[in-house]
């Protein structure tokens, strides 16, 4: 029962505010909403409370989706001005315009429509939806609060009662200290994706999955672009050879790379900012000047104000919720899924989770593969990697065979003029099973899914080679790949 509901917000906000739930979702990004769908599917009266006043979180508003609008359309412009002549297209460079505004538009409409269409799912599949911010009044109760200048935010204090909740609350950008992120010339992702125009020179603090991603849009639009790497390597957790050819391919196509590279300040003086790193072997300094400087060196767990403490959940040191293998905290109702929790911060490892906490609740079992969750960066060219790199397999002392074959030699990169780039399977060297899969080339990350669907069902390379693969498609790499590793590529 609502033990602090007050009469005025009951009539305020709609009578089903005024019901209990089966389950409640905190927070409405792929973890949340998609845990919310399904749940209600399975015949929970569920309820979702997102603060943010738009349903998809960081991913939709914020993240994967906008992201993507501007890779794709950057890409589009920086080939119609660098590569249509060999196409057989003459197009004359002074009358190929940047139209940066709405550029932009087009990135906010597709984000527009992707979060409105969760509402909308919402609505078919009647989950409750709150906005406003989720926190624990007790272990069986959320209350819902309203959030100054939101628009359709609760107006006051709602309490839920919860049989079952779940908690998706999802990341933030991890701050740098020293540096103070005004969103305008010092940047994070966010800022990074509304930009006002495009800046002549981008530096980028962290050679991961988002500094290489907008490196590459911003890289195409004309920026020169540099990226401050920490580490020996840029890719973050990619196999080092991949890592290594992404890193030549990016780099003729202008970006500039400072590798062991420690940044030690940045500050912005009226429309400049200034760096100053040193190398982080021989300690020499260095500084650089920029017009805006994107700080992307990752992400950390978000529980602000949702007094978890309150009911005693556990954090652990990098801010992640505890929780066991059935995503339980302590309370077996109360479970957490996504970036709030463990794993690698993945959409789509959010939404696999999503799902099987809520078929937990349902009955008890729910499975995700964590040696299965693909990873891709959609630079061009793309890409694309599941289960182990070789690094990996190398420290854990794992006897592997690797098959290579590069785009170069397949048909349809050929006739795409888009052969930058190969496939990379590595296999047990007894069992010839796939371990993992790497590749780098275009359409990689759709390619990745085949490697997936493989590693799930513990195909050997031979399996994959003697699926009949279409003709001429970039596939055939992924086949010649696995060919290449238990035997012999036949096109290379
Ligand atoms: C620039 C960028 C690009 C990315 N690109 C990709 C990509 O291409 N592919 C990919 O797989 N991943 C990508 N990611 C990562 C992806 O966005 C996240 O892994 C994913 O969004 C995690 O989902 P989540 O539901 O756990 O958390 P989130 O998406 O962060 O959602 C959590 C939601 O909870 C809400 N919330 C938090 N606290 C409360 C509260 N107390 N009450 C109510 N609501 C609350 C927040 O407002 C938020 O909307 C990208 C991230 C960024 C920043
Ligand atoms: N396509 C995608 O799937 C996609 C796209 C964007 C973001 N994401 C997710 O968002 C999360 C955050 O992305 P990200 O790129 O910020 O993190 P990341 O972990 O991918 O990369 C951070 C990089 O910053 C470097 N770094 C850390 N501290 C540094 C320092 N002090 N100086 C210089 N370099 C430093 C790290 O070595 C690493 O290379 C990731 O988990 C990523 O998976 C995914």
């Amino acid at each position: 029962m609502f033990r602090a509901l007050n009469r005025q917000s009951v009539r305020a906000y709609s009578s089903a505010a005024a019901k209990a739930h089966d389950l409640v979702v905190i927070g409405g990004g792929p973890a949340g909403y998609v845990a919310a769908i399904k749940a209600a599917q399975l015949g929970y009266d569920t309820a979702c409370v997102e603060m943010r006043g738009k349903l998809g979180g960081t991913c939709l508003n914020v993240g994967c989706i906008p992201s993507k609008a501007l890779l794709n359309n950057s890409q589009f412009y920086h080939q119609i001005l660098t590569d249509s002549k060999a196409r057989g297209i003459d197009v004359d460079p002074k009358a190929v315009a940047l139209n940066f505004p709405a550029l932009m538009k087009a990135k906010e409409k597709v984000v527009n429509q992707l979060t409105g269409g969760v509402e909308m799912l919402f609505k078919k599949n009647k989950v409750t939806y709150y906005k406003g911010r989720g926190s624990f009044d007790s272990e069986t109760a959320v209350r819902v609060s309203p959030v100054e200048g939101l628009d359709g935010s609760v107006p006051s204090d709602i309490l839920l009662e919860a049989k079952n909740i779940l908690i998706a609350t999802g990341s933030e950008v991890s701050p740098f200290p020293g540096i103070t992120i005004d969103e305008e010339r010092i940047v994070s992702s966010t800022g990074a994706l509304a930009l006002k125009e495009v800046p002549k020179r981008l530096a980028i603090i962290g050679g991961g999955i988002i500094g290489l991603e907008m490196g590459s849009v911003y890289s195409r639009l004309g920026s020169k672009v540099t990226v401050l790497e920490y580490q020996d390597k840029i890719g973050a957790s990619m196999d080092d050879e991949v890592a290594a050819t992404t890193q030549k391919l990016l780099k003729k196509q202008g970006i500039n790379f400072k590798l062991q590279t420690k940044v030690m300040a940045a500050t912005r003086n009226g429309d400049v900012v200034n760096i100053e790193m040193e190398n982080a072997k021989t300690g020499a300094k260095d500084a650089i000047e920029a017009d805006v400087l994107l700080v992307a060196v990752g992400r950390r767990p978000y529980v602000q104000g949702l007094n978890a403490d309150k009911i005693g959940l556990e954090v652990d040191k990098r801010g992640r919720l505890v929780i066991d293998d059935k995503y339980s905290t302590k309370f077996p109702h109360i479970k957490v899924v996504g970036d709030v929790t463990f794993g690698p911060m993945l959409a789509h490892k959010a939404e696999e989770e999503g799902i099987a906490a809520v078929e937990i609740f349902k009955t008890g079992y729910g499975h995700v593969n964590y040696n299965n969750i693909p990873s891709v960066m959609y630079s061009h060219p793309e890409v694309a990697w599941v289960g182990k790199t070789e690094q990996e397999l190398k420290s854990d002392g794992v006897q592997y065979k690797v098959g290579k074959f590069p785009f170069v030699a397949n048909s349809r990169a050929k006739t795409n003029m888009d052969t930058d780039g190969f496939v990379k399977i590595l296999i047990d060297a007894q069992t010839e099973r796939i371990l993992g899969a790497h590749i780098i080339g275009p359409n990689a990350g759709e390619m990745i899914a085949e490697a997936g669907l493989a590693l799930e069902y513990g195909a050997s390379a031979e399996d994959v080679a003697r699926v009949c693969h279409a003709h001429p498609t970039l596939s055939e790499a992924f086949k010649e790949a696995n060919m290449a590793a238990f035997d012999k590529p036949i096109n290379f």
